[in-house]
């Protein structure tokens, strides 16, 4: 592409460039991914300066290099072509943008954002769009979809390089409608800039992430950008921060349970498998009695987002409700991994106090005898939330198993005793066993008559991320494989 189409809308402050169109070949932002006739895009990061690889991006061939403002480009001027900005991540979106033609711009893209929640109601969503005959895009943290084909997903939502190409490979295959997780971290380092987001959804707001954001209010001022970037808005007015974006955007869709709002969730029943609740309209009283397959109070209001989204974008209240009730699973959320005569095991992915909460009332709800809560904390994420879970867990659970959950460069026992702090303020009966796979054989080991047992904080993952290595651990195997021992 010609260098005076990459970076149209990019703001320029220095340049040695004089004939803008050469031909630029691809766009990279790490040094290690450049090729010959590249265009390099310097970013200075949280872990290192893509600046200081400059001379290996020239050396593989870089052709352009875009630098930010503070760099001394006089070390360039005779080198190679460069650009000088005011913002390099800014930058990475507008320049991606252009490259791959705004591929957002010719379909409909939907951006879920909130603490919790983001990627089941995405994958509702995308299964009421598919019952009104779309094709869809799915992007978010436990894979990436186009159509039925799957990709791996490494961020919930990708640099916005990663995630214009990917845009690109969708519009390609004929894709009508993409809906997409929008994380904080992804609006606040300018990811998603440039993506032509037809409505935003809002599921909630709390405590997470205040290791990058520092405060509730910059929290919430990061997702409130998606809300400023769409054309519609559907929200959750049941929430205390959600009520502050429909002061601020007064013609959102809102949906609620105990507010009155356009849609919402009456007389429902919670089942150890699935929930039943009447579905509403409240402008034309319109109403349909859905059955959800996938457990917990938090699922009703998942289920109500992604009605409401599909509400805002004028799909009947019959296919929402056949959608809806189509979504047969969402991988690690309340997943009932056993289920037998003498106790049951659910995973779920409740990382955040408020997820432990809703997940925890649920497992209130429907459990016969003992509630076991297994969780750790991430490393390397918010601390202040680790004694607030562990209060939690003490007062909802009768049996607390503190162990690991990706401790990355933290040392697990660290993590564990900012636990202790919230848990021994309440009576809860605990045991501290450190090494995941150990914690969940003691747990079935030790299971009592009718215990529910409760593996919280990794759903999904197929991982666990130690100091110096990452290896493979799925629950869900890890429960298969001991109690295939224990049956010996
Ligand atoms: C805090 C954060 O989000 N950091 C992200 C950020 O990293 P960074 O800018 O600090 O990068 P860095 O490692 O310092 O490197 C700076 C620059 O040097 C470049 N470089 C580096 C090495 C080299 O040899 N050559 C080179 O050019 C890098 O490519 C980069 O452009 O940009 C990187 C590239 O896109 C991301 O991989 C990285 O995600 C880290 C790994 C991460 O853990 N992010 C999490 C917190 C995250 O984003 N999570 C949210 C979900 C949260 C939720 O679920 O609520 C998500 O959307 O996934
Ligand atoms: N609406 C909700 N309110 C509160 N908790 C929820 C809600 N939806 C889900 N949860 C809890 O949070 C966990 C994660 O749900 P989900 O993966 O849908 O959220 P997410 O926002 O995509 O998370 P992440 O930030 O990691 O991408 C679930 O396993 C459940 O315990
Ligand atoms: N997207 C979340 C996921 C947390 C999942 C939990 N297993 C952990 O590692 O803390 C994060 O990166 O903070
Ligand atoms: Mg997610």
């Amino acid at each position: 592409m010609k260098i005076n189409k990459l970076i149209e809308g990019l703001e320029m402050i220095e340049t040695n460039i004089k004939n803008f169109d050469e031909d630029i070949k691809d766009v990279a932002y790490s040094s290690k991914n450049v090729e010959d006739g590249f265009a390099f895009i310097c970013i200075k990061g949280f872990k290192t300066d893509g600046h200081e690889y400059i001379d290996e991006a020239i050396e593989r061939g870089a052709k352009l290099i875009i630098v930010d403002e503070f760099y001394d480009t006089s070390k360039l001027k005779d080198k190679v072509l460069f650009i000088k900005t005011s913002n390099t991540r800014k930058a990475l979106s507008v320049i991606s943008a252009n490259f791959f033609e705004h591929p957002s711009k010719n379909f409909l893209l939907i951006g879920v954002t909130g603490t919790n929640g983001k990627t089941s109601t995405t994958f509702m969503i995308k299964s009421i769009l598919e019952q009104s005959g779309h094709k869809v895009g799915l992007i978010g943290t436990v894979k990436n979809m186009i159509g039925q084909k799957e990709i791996e997903a490494k961020h919930t939502t990708p640099e916005s390089y990663d995630l214009q190409k990917l845009f690109f490979e969708m519009k390609k295959e004929n894709v009508d409608s993409v809906v997409m997780e929008v994380s904080s971290h992804s609006l606040e380092l300018h990811r998603v800039d440039c993506c032509d987001f037809d409505v935003g959804v809002f599921t909630n707001l709390t405590q997470d992430h205040l290791d990058f954001h520092g405060t509730m209010e910059n929290y919430f001022a990061a997702k409130l950008k998606l809300f400023e970037m769409s054309k519609k808005r559907v929200v959750n007015v049941d929430d205390e921060w959600g009520r502050k974006i429909i002061r601020i955007y007064p013609d959102s869709v809102t949906y609620g349970i105990n507010s009155k709002a356009d849609v919402c969730a009456m007389s429902v029943k919670l089942y150890v498998n699935k929930n039943q609740f009447e579905l509403r309209q409240l402008d034309n009283d319109n109403k349909e009695q859905v059955t959800l397959n996938i457990p917990g109070i938090f699922s009703v209001y998942n289920a109500l987002a992604a009605a409401s989204c599909a509400y805002a974008l004028g799909i009947d209240l019959k296919t929402i409700k056949a959608g809806l009730e189509s979504v047969k699973a969402i991988p690690g959320r309340f997943e009932i991994v056993e289920s037998n005569d003498k106790f049951t095991i659910v995973i779920d992915y409740a990382h955040t106090p408020d997820g432990l909460l809703n997940l925890m009332k649920t497992v209130d709800e429907v459990a016969k005898g003992r509630k076991v809560l297994l969780f750790g904390c991430g490393g390397d994420r918010d601390r202040t939330k680790r004694p607030i879970m562990g209060e939690i867990a003490g007062k909802m659970a009768d049996f607390v198993i503190v162990t690991s959950d990706n401790p990355r460069t933290e040392d697990p026992i660290k993590i564990i005793e900012d636990i202790l702090v919230g848990l021994q303020k309440t009576n809860a009966e605990y045991v501290v066993i450190p090494d995941r796979f150990e914690a969940i054989k003691y747990a079935i080991k030790n299971a009592k008559e009718n215990d529910f047992i409760v593996l919280a904080g990794k759903g999904h993952e197929t991982y666990q991320i130690l100091k110096d290595r990452t290896i493979h651990f799925d629950e869900r195997e890890v429960v298969r494989s001991i109690l295939e021992e224990l049956k010996k």
